[in-house]
């Protein structure tokens, strides 16, 4: 990491107090659409939005399917901050940047992060269409340093050392369940692991047969750095997986 990659809490702290200063929304919950999943932010009430290239010191999407828009408004009785749009390392963001917006809705006073993905299914069970709830992730840039938390620790967000343990909240994972059943959509609905690889391509046959028998159900290229930000800062996080293909594991189904 270089030092001019580093971002100031002051810097996190002025594009908060921008956003505090346009709109009267103060969110509990944040949520990040993955990939095709932005109309959720037109479902919000009362919007306030914002283009990411009007926002001081906000990174800008680069991506079809990231409209690049941050929407303020009320869902089912709750403030919410609603990402349209993500940030992926692929892009050539710094990890940093990518999550740049996690620290800044922690600096909103957002309590809960909703993470969302477009995701390859590696599981058997796992199909095209169905929901998984991510129950853990295997950060695979992370495991070889490649993490937003590398450089100086800022104690006023958190820990040196965070555990991640138990960064996807049970208790919401378990509500997820309960309300799928009451719903009658529970058979679309599984707990799994979910792995970030860096991308942009998609993975080789023996590279999914590898991430298959590491115990990993669906793949993509985001939501780990976000989540382990969003944790060391004390943020609970929710996370669901789009299974959107089945990544090909034999030779004989390759085109
Ligand atoms: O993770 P999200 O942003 O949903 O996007 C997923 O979809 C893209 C590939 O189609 C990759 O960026 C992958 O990570
Ligand atoms: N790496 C990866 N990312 C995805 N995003 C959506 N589908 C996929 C996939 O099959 N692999």
């Amino acid at each position: 990491m270089h030092s001019k990659d580093q971002i100031s809490h002051d810097e996190y702290q002025k594009t908060a107090d921008w956003l505090m200063s346009q709109t009267k929304h103060r969110p509990q919950v944040a949520i990040i659409c993955g990939s095709g999943l932005g109309m959720l932010a037109d479902t919000l009430k009362c919007q306030d939005s914002f283009a990411y290239s009007d926002i001081p010191g906000f990174p800008q999407s680069t991506v079809q399917g990231h409209a690049g828009r941050l929407v303020f408004g009320e869902l089912k009785g709750k403030t919410c901050v609603c990402m349209q749009g993500r940030f992926h390392m692929y892009e050539g963001h710094s990890l940093l940047k990518t999550t740049f917006p996690v620290r800044v809705f922690k600096l909103l006073g957002v309590e809960t992060l909703i993470v969302t993905n477009a995701a390859g299914s590696l599981a058997d069970g796992l199909q095209p269409g169905d929901i998984m709830i991510i129950k853990d992730h295997v950060n695979f840039p992370g495991l070889v340093g490649l993490n937003p938390l590398c450089g100086p620790n800022d104690d006023k967000f958190g820990p040196r050392f965070p555990a991640m343990s138990g960064c996807y909240d049970k208790n919401l994972r378990c509500q997820a369940m309960e309300i799928a059943k009451q719903l009658g959509v529970a058979g679309l609905m599984q707990e799994g692991v979910y792995a970030m690889v860096g991308g942009p391509n998609f993975e080789t046959i023996a590279e999914a047969r590898l991430l298959h028998r590491l115990g990993v159900d669906a793949v993509g290229m985001s939501t780990a750095p976000e989540v382990v930000v969003a944790t060391h800062c004390g943020l609970r996080v929710f996370g669901l997986s789009l299974i959107t293909n089945k990544v090909v594991k034999s030779y004989e189904d390759s085109v």
